[in-house]
């Protein structure tokens, strides 16, 4: 029997507090740090960093998350993808957010300097606060531009996890922040154009809000090729081999015919469907790193 907290089941408070978390955007941002790390080295990942390594970024991630909620409630309250989330509701009060997203930020922090090293800790420092504060806090209100620039904050895992193992920053995590960096714009705005009239409603500025539909859909053909042209790089540069190239090239030839079908305009549902494309192809992308690395290091 689920117990009683107030008038509410505890489950169902839990429930909020996860939702909180954005946790399914956190896992696949998890599976890039993840990849970041086993990239980082041949010798194998030190099971404290695999662990408390990634729980501390996840920790720090959710907590960005709780404390977007509480910036953007008025707004969520305003638009049917997020009218249900628990601050618009009203179940969850903002300085109970807060005091959430502060434990798990600390706690998140802590275990990074703990099992991983201080450049770890202060990169995903840097990214919480480029999220949580940049973003969501003044960025996301301010300009069409909102998401390439905070794109960088979401972008950090593969870094966050590469710099945990090694200590250091050097060229090849970069890339791979290059190529979520160039994933985002074609990620969002494909949702954006689904739910423009949303946003155009909560007031914000979103690019297909401020410079219409064609513009946007212009905007991420280009994207796209330049994600395209980005994720052949880890091959150019000796970092993967030829299965993961054949993956790039594959997966990516995909989310081109998509970004070319939303231009067209000839199909329905053309919008959604690219952006619940775009989040395979970022799963299956990460995937085609690692299993290439093992198999590179096999043969
Ligand atoms: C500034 C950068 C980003 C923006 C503006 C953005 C925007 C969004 C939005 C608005 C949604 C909600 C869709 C919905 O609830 O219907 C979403 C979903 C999602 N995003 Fe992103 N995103 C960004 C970066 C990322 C990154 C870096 C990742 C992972 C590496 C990611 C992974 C996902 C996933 C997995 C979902 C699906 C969540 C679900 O089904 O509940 N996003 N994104
Ligand atoms: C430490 C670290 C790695 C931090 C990254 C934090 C993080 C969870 C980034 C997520 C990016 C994201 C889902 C943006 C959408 O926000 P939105 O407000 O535009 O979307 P919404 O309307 O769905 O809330």
């Amino acid at each position: 029997m689920a117990t009683l907290i107030g008038e509410r089941p505890s489950q169902a408070i839990w429930r909020d507090y996860l939702e909180l978390t954005k946790p399914k955007v956190v896992v696949l941002m998890l599976i890039t740090s993840l990849v970041g790390m086993f990239l980082a080295t041949r010798a194998g990942v030190p099971w404290t960093v695999l662990v408390f390594g990634n729980l501390g970024i996840a920790l720090c991630a959710g907590g960005a998350a709780a404390v977007n909620h509480v910036v953007d409630r008025r707004i969520d309250a305003v638009m049917a993808r997020t009218h249900k989330r628990p601050l618009a509701e009203g179940r969850v009060s903002p300085a109970a957010a807060l005091t959430f997203a502060l434990v798990l930020a600390l706690s998140g922090q802590a275990l990074l300097l703990a099992f991983t090293n201080p450049l770890t800790a202060w990169l995903t420092l840097a990214s919480l606060l480029g999220y949580a504060v940049i973003y969501t806090g003044f960025l996301k209100r301010a300009t069409p531009q909102n998401i390439v620039i905070g794109g960088l904050a979401g972008a950090a895992p593969p870094l966050l996890g590469w710099v945990a193992t090694t200590g250091h920053i050097s060229a090849e995590p970069l890339l791979l922040v290059l190529i979520i960096f160039a994933w985002t714009p074609p990620h969002f705005w494909a949702l954006a154009i689904h739910r423009k009239e949303e946003y155009a409603k909560a007031d914000i500025p979103m690019l297909p809000v401020t410079h219409g539909e064609h513009y946007t859909k212009v905007h991420i053909l280009l994207y796209t090729c330049v994600l395209l042209a980005v994720s052949l790089m880890p091959y150019v540069i000796h970092m993967s081999g030829l299965l993961y190239l054949a993956c790039a090239l594959g997966l990516g030839a995909r989310f081109l015919q998509w970004a070319v079908v939303l231009y067209r305009g000839t199909r329905p549902h053309a919008a959604i469907n690219t952006f619940k494309y775009s989040i395979y192809y970022l799963f299956l992308l990460f995937i085609a790193l690692l299993v290439d690395h093992y198999l590179m290091l096999n043969l």
